[in-house]
């Protein structure tokens, strides 16, 4: 018997983990859907989408408990009321939350989440859960790429695009409250980066609950 070993038989050392929340915001148009998507395609179980409770009518394409949990106002209320939101807002006269019990479960068994939301939504979940957070920041390379993004989407009026580009400016004067700021110029440089963040974030010692025990065995 020799102490060497094939590589190939070797179990695979996973030290117990916390997930972690990845929220990514950015001005309309700038890729934020593009960029959840293929993550979410490229990492499976590993990161999954949390989905919101909302009170906003259910449109023909989407399904209940995949898109949203469509819900009526007095049982929004009394999810407010018992506390079972981590955030929530009115957004367009309608009420939108982020429940609670779902992603606490979750980031206790090492479930990542990923979370589409807008600056205030970013800075209300940043708040709620602390150090769980991990805030990503969308840039688009310049004005003039953003609005063409925006018309080349052709969901939107030409209205609804002045609007969304009006807004645009504000919502990147918030770009110093994230954690991490990416431009994306090349789809898949930017993916690559945003890949690298999550990647790293999973290292992260706080992140690594098993290395106290792993250790300890290691010294012992
Ligand atoms: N604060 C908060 N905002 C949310 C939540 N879910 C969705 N929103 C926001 O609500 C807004 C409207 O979303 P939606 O009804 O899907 O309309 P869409 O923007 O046309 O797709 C968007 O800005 C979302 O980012 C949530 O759980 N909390
Ligand atoms: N790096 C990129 N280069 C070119 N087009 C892009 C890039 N990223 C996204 N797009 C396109 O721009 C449009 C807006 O992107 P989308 O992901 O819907 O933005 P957001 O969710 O931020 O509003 C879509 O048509 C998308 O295919």
């Amino acid at each position: 018997m020799t102490d060497s070993f094939v590589p190939a038989e070797r179990a695979r050392l996973a030290l117990p983990r916390r997930g972690l929340m990845l929220i990514m915001s950015s001005p309309s148009g700038a890729g934020k859907t593009t960029i959840s998507r293929k993550l979410l395609e490229a990492e499976g179980a590993s990161l999954a989408m949390s989905v919101s409770v909302t009170t906003r009518p259910i449109r023909p394409t989407e399904v209940d408990g995949r898109d949203y949990h469509f819900t009526d106002v007095p049982a929004f209320r009394r999810m407010v009321d018992e506390g079972a939101f981590l955030e929530w807002a009115e957004v367009f006269g309608n009420l939108y939350g982020t429940p609670r019990a779902q992603v606490s479960a979750g980031l206790a068994a090492g479930q990542d989440y990923l979370f589409d939301v807008d600056w205030q939504g970013a800075q209300q979940l940043a708040q709620a859960a602390g150090s769980d957070v991990v805030t990503v920041f969308l840039l688009p390379p310049s004005v003039a790429e953003l609005e063409s993004r925006l018309r080349g989407r052709g969901t939107d009026s030409e209205e609804v695009v002045r609007g969304r580009m009006d807004r645009a400016r504000a919502e990147m004067s918030h770009w110093s409250e994230y954690d991490y700021v990416v431009v994306n110029d090349v789809i898949e440089d930017c993916f690559a980066k945003v890949q690298t963040i999550l990647a790293a974030e999973r290292l992260k010692r706080t992140r690594q609950t098993g290395l106290v025990d792993f250790t300890r065995g290691l010294m012992a």
